[in-house]
């Protein structure tokens, strides 16, 4: 298990990069840590991995404080965590199997067990027929495959994957983030995964959290955190395109169909609407299958207002989340984020 309590971190020039971190992350679990650019999360993974260490609070991974161990405990407690980066920085001159051997090399493993480790490796993470490729010779997913391999020489319980499939494109994203599951479910591994993509985290996430200048905002399994409609992150995880333009007076109802709803299927919805004479175009719409669960979310464009509130009416009573949005808001919303934006650049 991976705790933190109240993590801080101030770096010398005053900078609070971590303004008390609360997160626990149980055995076998795979957490995805998003947040917006410069919220904390590289500093946050450093001070996991030991590599810089917290002002205060504490950080324990399986018991072990990596505040308190020095030396040779701190060496075996870093040892338990593998790191897997976007850029995997193989060394060009070296195969991938050499590749995988070197922290093996460098841990002193005599070379017969070496090899062995190698090989197993190679196999798990389906590149057995690759051992004797340079890095000019793989793909950027099979570069990943053999950074991944690499994490995992020294059998660490923790794997720490910092944007992980940043550089890759969808189809072999899609390739790495189920293999990072499946060495979760063979090996036990609990793994973090700090990334940008909400895609990733929908694919391959068991549980999320948010950070938000050096704190975590929110944080739960990801179901429970799509279906909470009071967070921003449940719209960022099912997004839909920005509203487009609204005339005055116009209104638009936003529905959240999950799996807490007591309609069969998402298409159901429109039947449901019909069935009650009330109709209205689809503006945008987004449906997925997560852990097994549909989940939609649709903006429907009424034609008046008092269909739009008819319609939040019928949805409401199966337990369907829908908003009834004006004109108004949208504009305010819109301006709120220009600001964050602007805010943002100029930072
Ligand atoms: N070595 C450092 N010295 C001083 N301030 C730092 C240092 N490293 C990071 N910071 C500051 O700490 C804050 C958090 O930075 P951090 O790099 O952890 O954010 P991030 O969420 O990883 O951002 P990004 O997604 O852009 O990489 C920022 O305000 C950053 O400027």
């Amino acid at each position: 298990m991976i705790e933190l309590t109240q993590v801080r971190k101030v770096f010398p020039g005053g900078v609070t990069a971590l303004d008390g971190v609360d997160l626990t992350i149980p055995d076998g679990e795979i957490h995805g840590i998003v947040g917006r650019s410069g919220a904390g999360k590289s500093t946050l993974i450093r001070c996991l991995t030991g590599l810089d260490s917290a002002t205060s609070g504490s950080i324990t991974i399986d018991g072990v404080d990596l505040g308190r161990v020095r030396g040779a405990e701190l060496m075996t407690a870093r040892r338990s965590i593998g790191m897997v980066f976007q850029h995997v920085n193989l060394l060009d001159s070296r195969t991938a199997a050499k590749n995988i051997a070197h922290p093996l090399e460098i841990a002193g493993v005599p070379a017969a067990a070496r090899k062995r480790r190698v090989d197993e490796l190679l196999e798990l993470v389906g590149l057995a027929d690759r051992a004797e490729s340079y890095p000019a010779q793989l793909s950027g997913g099979q570069k990943q495959r053999v950074g991944i391999a690499r994490a995992l020489a020294a059998e660490p319980r923790v794997l720490l994957c910092d944007e992980p499939t940043s550089a890759l494109d969808a189809a072999t994203t899609r390739q790495i983030l189920e293999l990072i599951r499946e060495l979760r479910d063979r090996l036990g591994i609990t793994v973090v995964i700090i990334t940008h993509e909400m895609g990733v985290v929908r694919e391959a996430c068991d549980a999320v959290s948010l950070l938000t200048e050096g704190s975590i905002e929110r944080t739960g399994r990801l179901l429970d955190v799509i279906s909470d409609t009071s967070t921003p992150l449940s719209k960022e995880l099912i997004a839909l395109p920005p509203i487009s333009a609204m005339e005055p007076g116009e209104t638009l109802v936003e529905v959240l169909v999950t799996a807490g709803s007591r309609l069969a299927d998402v298409g159901r919805l429109f039947s449901l609407l019909a069935e009650h004479g009330v109709e209205a175009p689809v503006e945008a719409g987004t449906v997925e299958t997560i852990q097994g669960a549909q989940i939609g979310r649709l903006h429907l464009r009424p034609d008046d207002a008092a269909t739009a509130e008819e319609i939040r009416r019928v949805l409401v009573e199966q337990g369907v989340h829908a908003e009834v949005t004006t004109a108004a808001q949208v504009r305010a919303f819109a301006d709120e984020h220009q600001a964050a934006d602007a805010e943002e650049e100029n930072q």
